[in-house]
């Protein structure tokens, strides 16, 4: 008998999450039947969209919503032998029942590689940054390109594929050592935007004549300003908000319509999975890249699943560097 350990949402968050709003629970699973997978969870992610879909999605009491990479520890099901790794989208859980249906078998994988790059670079967040940038920013080369969020799991991916593009990129990120991972990854300026003095300023600073295209990670007041500084038809891809994310109050801001209108921007918010029918084109070539050393991949690892709530509201609060991971 195989006892799973669960972290479920106790309590909705108000505001930003507190350890007391998550419960850890632990269940006998049963017996398989014939077509069911026993998986254990080897890396499970934590991701800034859990914050604003518990809400519309969960109910007090269930589950964690995520995803992981899992490996098959028992199986009655002929498709998943013993040992075959997946990503699933099972929640936070140390081990879980499948029939086999809506798992994503994870493809040959390089050995110098840790499998949990199938949740960062090699998975969703790579994804997000793969078609933001060429289906909604469309970007082109010689364009100059920012991205906030920038020394994160989608950010970074972003910068570095618009380079691939032949792209000039700006990054924001909030620390130091952020900026300085940045430059080392090959962006062409970057900045902390809780140092500068003015966020004009610094935004002008690194692209006198303005921004082609804007990959927006965080909305709020930083993005207003941005608007500002967009060029003749640039290209908003509205890819998330997290500094609205924690707000018990929603922010108001400055109305993009007379920006917009001057310069003839387009800005357009996109879910990743609007190319579900993609992903593997998509996947394979984002491997191909991280082979060939075009994308660097950096990782926070947090150790033991008991600290899932601690790593989640650490991403919130922008202790990672690179996809916040957790390796059970
Ligand atoms: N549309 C889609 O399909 C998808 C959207 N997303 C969105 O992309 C964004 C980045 O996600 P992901 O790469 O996974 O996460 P990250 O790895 O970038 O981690 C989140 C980062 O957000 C930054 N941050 C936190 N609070 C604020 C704030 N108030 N203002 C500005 N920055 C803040 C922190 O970095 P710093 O230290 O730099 O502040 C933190 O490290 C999120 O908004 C997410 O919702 C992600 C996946 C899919
Ligand atoms: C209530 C309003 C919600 C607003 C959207 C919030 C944030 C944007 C965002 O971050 C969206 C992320 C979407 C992620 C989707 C993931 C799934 O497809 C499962 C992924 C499983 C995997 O890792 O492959």
């Amino acid at each position: 008998m195989v006892r799973a350990k669960s972290w479920t949402l106790k309590k909705h968050f108000e505001g930003f999450p507190k350890t007391s709003d998550f419960e850890l629970k632990e269940v006998e699973l049963p017996k398989l039947k014939d077509g069911d997978v026993l998986f254990e969870s080897v890396f499970l992610s934590v991701d800034p969209y859990m914050r604003p879909y518990s809400r519309k999605s969960m109910k007090e009491g269930d589950i964690m919503i995520g995803s992981q990479v899992a490996r098959v520890v028992e199986s009655k099901n002929p498709t998943y032998p013993v040992g075959t790794y997946v990503v699933a989208f099972s929640g936070w859980r140390t081990h879980f029942i499948s029939d086999g249906k809506d798992l994503q078998l994870l493809p040959a994988w390089p050995e110098k590689f840790p499998r949990s790059l199938a949740l960062g670079t090699i998975g969703m967040p790579g994804l997000t940054a793969y078609f933001g940038l060429f289906e909604i920013c469309k970007i082109r080369a010689g364009d100059t390109v920012l991205v906030t969020a920038a020394a994160g799991a989608v950010g970074s991916v972003v910068g570095q594929i618009a380079k691939i593009g032949g792209c000039k990129v700006v990054g924001c990120a909030g620390s130091d050592k952020k900026v300085a991972y940045l430059k080392q990854i090959g962006f062409d300026e970057a900045f902390n935007y809780k140092t500068v003095g003015s966020l004009e300023e610094a935004l002008r600073k690194a692209s006198p004549d303005g921004y082609d295209c804007y990959f927006d990670n965080v909305g709020g007041e930083f993005s207003s300003i941005v608007l500002n500084q967009m060029k003749k038809f640039g290209r908003i891809a509205v890819c998330g908000a997290i500094s609205g994310y924690n707000d018990t109050v929603p922010q108001k801001g400055p109305y993009v319509q007379i920006p917009m209108l001057f310069n003839q921007l387009s800005m357009e918010g996109f879910i990743v999975s609007r190319w579900n029918d993609r992903r593997e084109e998509a996947l394979k070539i984002l491997l191909r890249w991280v082979v060939e050393g075009k994308i660097k991949c950096e990782e926070h690892v947090t150790e033991g699943f008991e600290k899932m709530p601690a790593a989640f509201m650490g991403l919130l609060k922008g202790e990672n560097l690179g996809k916040a991971v957790i390796k059970v």
